[in-house]
């Protein structure tokens, strides 16, 4: 390996630094160009909607296209062997010349796979790769593997990449992809994967990859289905949300699971028992059986009028129809099956349908429109809102929740008197929409929502900490999922809420797709090993059985385990000294001292604040309740009272493991002197 730093005035020009500069500017150039271009496009279709669709595209590519001075148009190059090496720059997206002749090759081409897969074992043709550094959009150093000559492996520029100060938003790792990380992230698109994956090995940042090299080699597919990004908080996707717009892609959809299952305003909070059986999948079971409970046999023949004269549909045939429709509505394909309001119209329509096939047989010859007619008659609709009531989603469930009687009959032999009475509203709101709705109840609306109609699916999902999913909001996902395919994320070590599995068997059968493969990402990138050594000595309690990850650098020092018997003076002297250097500070603790905490720091003069869950970016100092630490990274940590955030829930010792592994340079745990057992004896 050769790092080459940046050339200082008095050596002679490095002129391979010298030559690549050339190429940055010409890149640069040609994307100016390139960017002429596509604004020069006319907007003139065939018609209005054609043109309308023409100005979409063109801005959809000015905004792809769009320069951000501090993105370079490529990051790495790799150089053939043989008498006529053949060289491609490789950056975040493909940049010609006039002539069309590549300048720079996306990262996500096929040609581009070796710069990420290569090694010295398995050059794949390769026989050196580049990788460069910048800084302010100069290009400063660039560092060479020689794989001809078995020279490999990650040099400093990753290291450097990690240990970069954070400021702000999640970055790419584009430039660094790591061969098993790669190998994720190119998977064919048919494949649903589950990623279990340490903390810090990169499954969020490998999931989004993934998203965006699926949008590049699939693109016409997945622009008219979609791809979906879920993540656990605001806070979360706030971190995340500018990733996909640094690798070209715009227009994912990025959504917190209760944004997806929004559709009643939520304002209460159900106590952990009742949350936990409202998450129950049995609960699907009671909420299918309760809404197709509300059809009624037939009881009397129907008079249909049709074009002027009225037609008997005898009580036989009408049972027939209905038993037919509710046959279709049973199965586990939603995109399959007859929802509940299509089967209502359906019935009408059979009604209609059966009457003109009378008129017909007497000679007869009904148009459509007096059939559409006939099924939206008032004697149909009579016959539809007594066998077939309309209903909706919220509506189904607090009448289920509010009536004892219609819960017992959709919960017998589902669920016990016990857990009925958890459900029972026992002063019911005076109206649907004055309902205290809890996290819980949205997603047993929206499982009604999606009984009564067709969810619209997505052609990919990600679902990052999956490993937390209830299995009421598992079937929410699986509902968005079409015939798509899944990227699912987790660590089971992480898992803190209550129904957290020992493996992912339910998790992804709750997803529709059972029989994904699960793959495990073990190189933790962003805790140094000493940090991440220390964090899973809980491994052998939390998820036993568990690979532990190894951390791929070490950074001595980075551990730092203080006895306190006060925490205000140790938290401000730690934090005025971490301040001191540049990157990001969280000070973790329990989320009831929160509040306390800021005004703590914030009376020694230092410019912390609360870490809330709207989405706003943190401030540099953030206080983080621990239950909003998950998913998040600060280049320093300070961990505030560690036995408080674990005596705070049931799986406190798991959130203390996401709390300790949220530091990618500093740990600093600040404790009474109860540390848990694990954890109690410090390294020296
Ligand atoms: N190949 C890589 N090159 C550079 N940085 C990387 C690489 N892989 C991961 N990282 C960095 O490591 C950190 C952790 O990545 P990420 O958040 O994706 O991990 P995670 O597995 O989702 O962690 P957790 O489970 O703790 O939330 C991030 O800062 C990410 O940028």
């Amino acid at each position: 390996m050769s790092p080459v730093a940046p050339s200082e005035t008095d050596l002679p020009p490095d002129p391979v630094l010298a030559a690549e500069r050339a190429h940055l500017a010409r890149a640069l150039d040609c994307l100016s160009e390139m960017r002429v271009a596509a604004t020069a496009v006319t907007d003139a279709g065939v018609d209005a909607w054609a043109s309308e669709r023409l100005g979409a595209a063109r801005a959809e590519r000015l905004r792809a296209l769009a320069a951000d001075p501090g993105v370079p148009p490529f990051f790495g190059r790799t150089d053939s062997g043989g008498p006529v090496p053949e060289t491609f720059h490789i950056g975040r997206r493909h940049v010609r010349d006039d002539a069309g002749d590549p300048v720079v090759i996306d990262w996500r081409a096929p040609m581009s796979r070796p710069f990420y897969q290569a090694t010295a074992a398995d050059p794949q043709g390769v026989a050196r790769r580049r990788r460069f550094g910048f800084a302010d959009g100069e290009l400063t150093g660039y560092e060479d593997e020689r794989l001809d000559t078995g020279d490999d492996g990650p040099g400093e520029f990753l290291r450097a990449e990690i240990e970069r100060p954070r400021s702000g938003p999640m970055r790419d790792i584009v430039a660094t992809i790591q061969p098993d990380q790669d190998d994720i992230v190119r998977a064919p698109l048919s494949e649903s994967i589950c990623v279990q994956g340490a903390p810090g090995t990169g499954k969020t940042a490998v999931g989004l990859h993934r998203a965006a090299y699926l949008l590049y080699t699939h693109g016409g597919q997945l622009a008219r289905t979609g791809v979906l990004v879920v993540g656990p908080n605001r806070a979360f996707l706030r971190y995340i949300e500018q990733v996909l717009p640094t690798l070209g892609e715009v227009d994912v959809a990025q959504s917190t699971v209760a944004d997806l299952t929004g559709r009643v305003p939520v304002r209460g909070v159900d106590e952990p028992a009742t949350a936990v059986l409202k998450g129950d999948v049995r609960m699907a079971d009671v909420l299918r059986r309760a809404l197709w409970g509300e059809i009624r046999k037939p009881a009397d023949d129907v008079m249909v009028p049709l074009a002027g004269r009225r037609y008997r549909v005898p009580v036989e045939r009408l049972k027939r129809y209905v038993d037919d429709l509710r046959r279709r509505a049973r199965g586990d394909d939603d995109q399959q099956l007859l929802h509940y309001a299509a089967g209502r119209e359906r019935l009408a329509m059979l009604l209609a349908g059966d009457a003109r096939r009378q008129k017909e047989a007497a000679g007869g010859s009904p148009t459509d429109a007096e059939t559409r007619r006939a099924a939206r008659s008032p004697e149909v609709r009579a016959f539809c809102d007594e066998v077939w009531p309309s209903r909706d989603a919220a509506g189904l469930v607090a009448a289920l929740f509010a009536d004892a009687a219609l819960l017992a009959r959709a919960a017998r032999g589902v669920l016990d008197d016990g857990e009925q009475a958890l459900l029972h509203w026992a002063t019911p709101p005076r109206s649907v929409r004055s309902a205290r709705w809890t996290e819980a109840d949205a997603v047993l609306v929206d499982e009604a929502a999606g009984l009564l109609e067709r969810t619209q699916g997505f052609g990919h999902v990600v679902v990052d900490e999956a490993q937390d999913l209830s299995p009421m909001q598992c079937r929410a996902v699986a509902r968005r999922l079409a015939a798509g395919s899944l990227t699912v994320l987790g660590d089971l070590a992480q898992a803190t809420s209550p129904w957290s599995a020992a493996d992912w068997g339910q998790t992804l059968a709750g997803l529709g797709r059972p029989d994904t493969v699960v793959r495990p990402l073990t190189r933790g990138y962003r805790v140094p090993a000493e940090v991440l050594d220390y964090a899973n000595r809980l491994l052998p309690v939390i998820a036993p059985g568990l690979p532990a990850a190894t951390a791929v650098r070490g950074e001595p020092g980075s551990l730092r385990i203080h006895p306190i018997t006060d925490l205000a003076g140790p938290l401000t002297g730690v934090v005025t000294e971490l301040a001191a250097e540049p990157g990001s500070i969280g000070v973790v603790c329990a989320d009831d001292v929160v509040g306390e905490v800021v005004a703590l720091l914030t009376a020694a003069g230092l410019p912390a604040a609360a870490l809330v869950d709207d989405g706003e970016p943190p401030a540099r100092i953030a206080v983080v309740p621990a239950t909003l630490a998950k998913g998040l990274e600060f280049d320093a940590v300070v961990v505030g009272d560690p036995a408080a955030i674990v005596a705070a829930e049931p799986r406190g010792l798991h959130r203390l493991y996401v709390v300790l592994t949220r530091a990618v340079s500093t740990l600093v745990v600040l404790h009474r002197d109860d540390l848990p057992a694990q954890l109690a004896d410090v390294p020296g």
